[in-house]
């Protein structure tokens, strides 16, 4: 992948509420092709902390893309090439000094389907702790391994089998173990790429209880199908289509009054 910068970053013009929290990260004039065929035009998106922007649109319209660029997942597409300026509290995720390993560390990730590691339950918890040397203990792990767990809701139902596989949980709990596999090296930033897709109405249930939990302490992103999702989890909503932001505000604006009229025709079903 390569990446350019732009001559001259534009400001964004969003004004956001000061209860969403500070500014975490800052996309400008993000263009970005898969080969020949261009997927994002010039998206600027501000995304702040202690709450959760949602981004939703139609198939194909650039969401999970655009989620990529936030933590560099597109690197590992060879066609994949970026255009434009993300900023995580202020400093260039593209620039050449930036790790990619230890970014998606600062800026985590839960993927639609929940793909635990054919590991134990721990050792799904212990393994990115462990590969970014933050515990010099046994003791210190188990501690980590631990507080994730609860923090994901899950520490309960497996605290007596964390030798068992995590593929052997059932799906929803193996989302919160994707969940606590994430946070356990404590992000800035969680990224959820449609995370309730494959769940039924009680583990999408619980995983958005979980979000409304974790936005206390983290900056989160969420790429939805669900209006209905968008609506309760929350604080900010993005609307994608054809690979344009067409819009961003607060997401009661986005549903009961949106300023343009493909969002409006989006929320109420005409199309999508
Ligand atoms: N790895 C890839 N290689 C080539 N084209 C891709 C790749 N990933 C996505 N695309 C294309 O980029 C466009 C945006 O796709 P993306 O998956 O980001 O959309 P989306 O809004 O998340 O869609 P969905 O809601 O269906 O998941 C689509 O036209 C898609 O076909």
């Amino acid at each position: 992948m390569t990446v350019e910068q732009p001559a001259e970053p534009k400001e964004t013009d969003d004004a956001a509420p000061a209860a969403l929290g500070e500014l975490k990260i800052k996309a400008t004039d993000v263009n970005l092709w898969y080969g020949e065929k261009q997927a994002l035009f010039d998206v600027n998106l501000e995304v702040f902390g202690q709450s959760v922007t949602a981004l939703i649109g139609p198939s194909g319209c650039g969401k999970s893309t655009f989620l990529r660029c936030l933590n560099r997942m597109n690197d590992v597409i060879d066609i994949c090439k970026v255009k434009g300026d993300i900023r995580l509290d202020g400093e260039d995720i593209y620039a050449p000094e930036v790790d990619p390993v230890q970014l998606r560390a600062r800026v985590g990730m839960v993927f639609q389907k929940p793909n635990p590691f054919p590991k134990s339950i721990y050792e799904n918890v212990a393994y990115a702790p462990r590969l970014h040397g933050l515990c010099a203990t046994k003791a210190q792990m188990d501690e980590v391994v631990e507080t994730s767990l609860i923090k994901a809701g899950l520490w309960e139902e497996v605290k007596d089998r964390l030798d068992a596989p995590g593929t052997g949980l059932s799906g929803g709990q193996q989302q919160r173990l994707c969940i606590a596999r994430a946070i356990s090296v404590n992000p800035e930033v969680l990224l959820m790429d449609e995370p309730c897709s494959a769940l039924d109405p009680i583990a999408t249930a619980t995983i958005e209880t979980l979000i409304d939990e974790l936005k206390e302490n983290l900056c989160i992103a969420i790429v939805t199908h669900s209006m209905q999702q968008a609506a309760r989890v929350s604080q900010r909503t993005a609307f994608f289509h054809l690979g344009k932001l067409v819009e961003v505000n607060d997401t009661s604006t986005i549903f009961t009054n949106p300023s343009d009229q493909r969002t409006q025709d989006y929320v109420t079903g005409r199309f999508g």
